[in-house]
């Protein structure tokens, strides 16, 4: 796509769909393939960097799976048995051998006694001093964990993209794997831009306003796999500009808020081409987000949200989290789509984003109308938990009517 340079910025500028948009943003981004190593216990949440193969079986040796005794059943089905006691291997020791016509006591995780090829559980059998006799139901091969049955030696395991949860923890602890390769953490700064802010905490001249948006994306965006910093601005396009300026070299991503309209002190636009940077799209068909843009900005990546506090977090949702994905070298998230409760009617225009609240009624998830609308509102996205995308074309969303949603927290399982 052509990026949009000086002077570009006047009535009538190409305003793309939604979908174009979104196709464009994750386009753009590309894998920063930055990896560092990790000790296994930071790395929850972090993202695998390199494809990890076993490098042993699990279990490394066939085990006793309960308490009982390893005998040799073959040649000897069906009859009662009476064996001696010969030996005893417990968790940790060091493997033994079954001798012939006995029966091995053996612990649950014991290293099963060479020549033995069956566990009778304890309960099973009766203990008569040093001998054992069993039913006539033992079934040969029972209870014994065989070597490699989970994991093979040499199977690839995990490949790159992994997000490491527990489970992974579980795995690569159990295979011997202390360390792991991952991606660097995306470093972001979030320029928020207005003279009428002010920090929470601090005395509110009459006018102003507390900053909400630099302290909701950071909440947002903060991860195991990205660090937020963030930077505030007056509304001057010096200022914008030199503070574009003196992040660009040691940023991945800069998001901006606010300054992005075409108001007399909306001055984003100008300020990321007069920082070096580039534009690649300035105007998205949604509601609220329109003046949403993104593009380049030296080796970062930039997207200007739009100043009201939904069309910032719902841009953010849309755009900054697919491309931080893409950025990291993962893949995009599943989409998502839920059952709407509500109607809703309108005149096919833009994409709207509405907030909305989910459950799963009669086992399918539905979704909430949450608030009035205006982008202005905060109690709406307080009661919600995604937003419903209503393509630009739909006349209007019916009960019943399925769409996607945009969860604030991506689920790990899929619920189409
Ligand atoms: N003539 C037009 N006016 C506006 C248009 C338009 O197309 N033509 N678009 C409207 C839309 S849609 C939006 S969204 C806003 C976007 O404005 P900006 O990105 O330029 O943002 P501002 O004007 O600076 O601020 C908008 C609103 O948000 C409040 N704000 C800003 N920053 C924060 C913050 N960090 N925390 C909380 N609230 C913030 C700001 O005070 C304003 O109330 O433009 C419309 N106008
Ligand atoms: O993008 Mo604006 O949020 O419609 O108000």
């Amino acid at each position: 796509m052509r990026a949009l340079r000086n002077g570009c910025f006047g009535q009538g500028i190409q305003m793309v769909s939604f979908e174009t948009a979104r196709q464009a943003a994750v386009a753009l981004a590309q894998p920063l393939y930055q990896k560092e190593d990790v000790s296994l216990a930071h790395a929850v949440g972090r993202i695998l960097a390199d494809t990890i193969e076993a490098p042993r079986a699990l279990p490394p040796f066939d085990q006793a799976a309960m308490d009982g005794y390893a005998i040799r059943l073959s040649g000897k089905n069906g009859v009662p048995l009476v064996l001696p006691i010969s030996g005893r291997t417990c968790a940790g020791d060091k493997p033994d051998v079954l001798a012939p016509g006995t029966a091995h006591r053996v612990m649950t995780g014991a290293a099963l006694p060479s020549g033995a090829d069956t566990v009778v559980m304890q309960e099973h059998a009766t203990r008569r001093g040093d001998l054992l006799q069993f039913g006539l139901d033992v079934e040969a091969g029972t209870h014994i964990r065989r070597v490699g049955e989970d994991v093979k030696q040499g199977t690839t395991i995990l490949r790159p993209g992994r997000v490491i949860g527990w489970t992974e923890v579980a795995l690569l602890t159990a295979l011997g794997i202390a360390t792991v390769s991952v991606a660097c953490p995306l470093r972001i700064v979030v320029v928020v831009t207005g003279s009428e802010l002010r920090h929470a905490g601090e005395p509110l001249p009459s006018g102003a306003i507390y900053d909400s948006n630099g302290p909701m994306l950071a909440a947002m965006l903060e991860a195991p796999n990205a660090h937020v910093s963030t930077l505030t601005v007056r509304d001057d396009l010096t200022a914008i500009t030199h503070a574009l300026e003196s992040i660009a070299g040691s940023a991945d991503l800069v998001i901006v808020t606010a300054g992005m309209s075409v108001g007399e002190k909306d001055h984003v636009r100008e300020a990321v081409i007069r920082a070096g940077g580039q534009l690649d799209i300035v105007k998205v068909a949604m509601k609220p987000g329109k003046p949403l843009a993104f593009g380049t900005l030296g080796r970062a990546y930039f997207v200007g949200l739009p100043g009201n506090p939904q069309a910032a977090a719902f841009g953010a949702l849309a755009f900054v989290r697919p491309m931080m994905k893409a950025l990291l070298g993962q893949a995009p998230a599943t989409r998502v789509t839920a059952e709407m409760s509500f109607t809703h009617s309108r005149k096919p225009d833009r994409t709207e984003l509405l907030p909305v609240r989910l459950n799963v009624k009669q086992g399918r998830l539905t979704a909430h109308r949450s608030g009035p609308g205006g982008s202005h509102r905060m109690m709406p996205m307080v009661f919600a938990d995604a937003v419903a995308v209503v393509p630009g074309a739909s006349m209007r969303v019916d009960v019943g009517t399925r769409l996607e949603v945009l969860p604030f927290d991506q689920p790990r399982f899929e619920v189409n």
